[in-house]
């Protein structure tokens, strides 16, 4: 049984290098009009020098373990979203005009990817202006897809894509895959056909197209999603072969986008959950109250963070839904309910942003000189703030122990959990752009995704066993056998042996699973029976005098235009979010109406009982075991690497949140994961059925 409680009580009381000329402008109607042409009506392609890709409760009601909470009300009319673009930027008001606005605040890490490419020196103003523009977009797209401008990725390393690394062949290549990139990017809902590709490239390179078109493809950056032509594409990967067949364990986005993946590529594919339903961390439960208070509410995965280049937003725009940009805007409230002052609040946050960037020096200066020392983040900072005096008087501090908190919320966990050195390390793959909603919430994408899939839900995996031959999946009395198994179970489930496997995983494999940090982040969600917080803020947050308590309900997110109804969504981090779970829910929806009242009341706005609420209990979940990954301390990112490898020789496959380096802890983590362990699965086979073919032949 899942473990999120719904409480729903009777009492009313209740988170570069110069390349050949390549394209043929011509031939490409959505780029002739902005791009000039030489003569021949090719395009002159170079491109910039540029590394973006550095270092690099109460009537109980327990189902799947939420709680529930029922009471009276007034109804308000819901702000309609403006939607003429995909991403919809309401305006920004001040929620209290007699008080100082709030301030812009950042969600999770303080760097921006696509700002950071924007200011690369390398691209100089001039160019942006000229011939290159075109290119430099492509190569910008490239790279908020998660591609370097002027290297290649691991992946395309591995598979082959150029003879020679380093060379002109492959500045040449890198500037056919931006330009395949971008092409199918300008229409997500089309199937983008290696011919067309070639259109707008010089046929002298169509090796080069063919290359880049296949590696795209089988790796999932392009033609994948749910658009209807791309959902009917069938790649015939194994022609005049019996296809291999592959058992995907769990069917959360990872598990899901991978079924997907390998179904289009021609494989036999049947995915098994332990849950009844599929999109484990993603989760969006339906509320609803008296008097026709509805609301869809994410008590899992719920912000797109960062819009460029994430695969949801091409999700989102194939399946024509609206996205909604979580406003920059956090008023910080004290506990006496008065806002928080504009001059004291910029000053702590520039304090705290500083603090964390002296902490990135001197680990900086650590790993230099000492190599393997690591301390916890949290140890660190409060050795600067202590000498730097930062954040002594009461209203600094509890400000201080707010940022304390947010950061708590990004990565799931205590900070004195948190690697000094490498709890960041995966800021410069930073997906850019805005942080958004879904309206209706992310279950959209799941149910989406899962359609028409061979799903078999109930069926609980107890162990794989996996040998030359092929591998056995073991869930109650059934067995499941096949050429190779997909596991994407969180971590949480492989810390606890959840699964068993025969034989055992490589002790490496077993360290970095024991090594990676995996934490916890719970939710609180009330449906309102109206609106008294107002429409202009998605979120607010509010300061405790004890900074024991700093992650207790010290964020609100407000979902009112786009969930469907007045619905507020209280955070729970750090260790509050480990003693949330033992809190009767009862008694977390009082203490969440004792704080909202201690901010509404002394404005005169009257915050009335929830008509239903909900707790999550992640931590008790026994499918999930926690909410994400994190860097703890003595881990770094090579674990998500290690965890990310395959065992038996290409028999079972990981992937999942925690097996992704690069973008770990969210939604767009599992889903790449997802189509990075679909292509490694095609990659082996093929291998296979090549040897299999010259053993017969002998
Ligand atoms: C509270 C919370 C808030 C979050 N907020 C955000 C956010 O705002 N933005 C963001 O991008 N990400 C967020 N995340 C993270 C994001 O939801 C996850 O990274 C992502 O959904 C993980 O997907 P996955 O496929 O890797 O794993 P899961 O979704 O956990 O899928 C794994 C599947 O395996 C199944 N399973 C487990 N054990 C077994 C077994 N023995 N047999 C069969 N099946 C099994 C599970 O039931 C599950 O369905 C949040 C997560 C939580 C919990």
């Amino acid at each position: 049984m899942e473990q999120n409680q719904e409480i729903r009580p009777e009492s009313p009381e209740n988170p570069k290098m110069a390349t050949d000329n390549l394209t043929n402008a011509q031939a490409s109607p959505t780029k002739e009009a902005a791009t000039p042409s030489n003569t021949d009506g090719k395009i002159d392609k170079d491109v910039a020098a540029a590394d973006p890709n550095p270092t690099p409760a109460a009537k109980l009601q327990p189902s799947e373990s939420d709680e529930e909470v029922d009471l009276p009300s007034i109804s308000e009319s819901l702000g309609e979203e403006e939607s003429s673009d995909l991403v919809t930027e309401p305006q920004s008001q001040n929620p209290n005009p007699l008080e100082p606005g709030p301030r812009a605040r950042k969600r999770r890490r303080r760097k921006r990817f696509f700002t950071e490419i924007n200011a690369n020196p390398a691209f100089p103003r001039n160019r942006r202006n000229s011939v290159g523009k075109e290119l430099d977009s492509e190569a910008i797209t490239a790279m908020s897809v998660g591609f370097p401008v002027n290297s290649l990725t691991e992946e395309e390393i591995e598979a082959n894509v150029v003879s020679i690394i380093g060379g002109k062949e492959q500045a040449n290549y890198i500037v056919v895959r931006n330009h395949i990139i971008a092409l199918w990017r300008s229409n997500v809902s089309n199937w983008l056909t290696r011919d067309h590709a070639l259109e707008s490239i010089r046929l002298e390179h169509k090796t080069l197209v063919d290359t880049a078109y296949k590696f795209l493809l089988e790796h999932g950056y392009i033609n994948f999603g749910l658009a209807p032509v791309i959902k009917e594409a069938k790649l015939r990967s194994f022609d005049g072969l019996e296809p291999p067949n592959v058992v995907v364990v769990g069917a959360g986005l990872a598990g899901l986008v991978a079924a997907r993946q390998l179904l289009s590529m021609g494989f036999r594919v049947l995915v098994l959950e332990g849950r009844d339903r599929p999109g484990g961390r993603v989760k969006t439960r339906k509320m609803r109250g008296g008097d026709g208070v509805e609301a869809m509410a994410d008590v899992g995965g719920s912000v797109l963070t960062g819009i460029n280049g994430n695969p949801l937003g091409v999700l989102a725009r194939q399946l024509g839904l609206p996205l909604h940009k979580v406003r920059d805007i956090c008023p910080l409230y004290l506990p006496s309910g008065e806002l928080v002052d504009v001059g004291v609040d910029s000053k702590i946050e520039a304090s705290f942003n500083k603090l964390l960037d002296r902490v990135c020096k001197l680990r900086q200066s650590m790993i230099e000189e000492i190599k393997s020392v690591d301390v916890p983040l949290g140890e660190a900072l409060e050795t600067f703030r202590l000498v730097y005096g930062v954040a002594e008087d009461q209203e600094e501090r509890m400000l201080f122990d707010w940022h304390l908190a947010n950061l708590e919320y990004a990565n799931a966990t205590l900070l004195g959990n948190l690697s000094m050195a490498y709890w960041d390390q995966d800021d410069p793959y930073e997906m850019g752009g805005d942080h958004c909603f879904i309206p209706g919430g992310n279950e959209t994408f799941v149910h989406a995704l899962a359609e028409n899939l061979p799903v078999f839900y109930g069926n609980v995996v107890e162990s794989i066993r996996y040998g030359s031959d092929g591998v056995v999946v073991y869930a109650g009395d059934k067995e499941f056998s096949c050429d190779m198994a997909l596991c994407t179970v969180p971590l949480g489930v492989l810390k606890k042996g959840g699964i068993g496997f025969v034989p055992e995983l490589p002790e490496k494999k077993k360290e970095a699973i024991q090594r990676l940090g995996y934490g916890l982040l719970n939710k609180v969600a009330m449906l309102f029976p109206y609106n008294f917080w107002g429409e202009e803020i998605d979120t607010f947050g509010r300061l405790t005098e004890d900074s024991s308590t700093r992650g207790e309900f010290f964020l609100f997110y407000s979902y009112s235009s786009v969930s469907g109804g007045p619905l507020l969504v209280a955070l729970v981090a750090g260790d509050a979010a480990e003693r949330f779970e033992t809190m009767s829910p009862t008694d977390s929806v009082k203490r969440v109406l004792q704080i909202l009242r201690g901010i509404y009341h002394p404005k005169g706005i009257v915050v009335p009982d929830p008509v239903q609420a909900l707790c999550s209990r992640w931590g008790q979940d026994k499918f999930s075991y926690g909410s994400y990954s994190y860097v703890a301390v003595g881990s770094s990112g090579d674990d998500y690497d290690i965890l990310a490898e395959s065992v038996g020789d290409g028999r079972v496959f990981f992937a999942g949140e925690a097996t992704n380096k690069q973008y770990p802890a969210t939604m767009h983590g599992a889903f790449l994961s997802g189509m990075r362990e679909a292509a490694n699965i095609l990659r082996v086979a093929r291998r296979r059925a090549s040897e299999s073919a010259s053993n017969l032949a002998k």
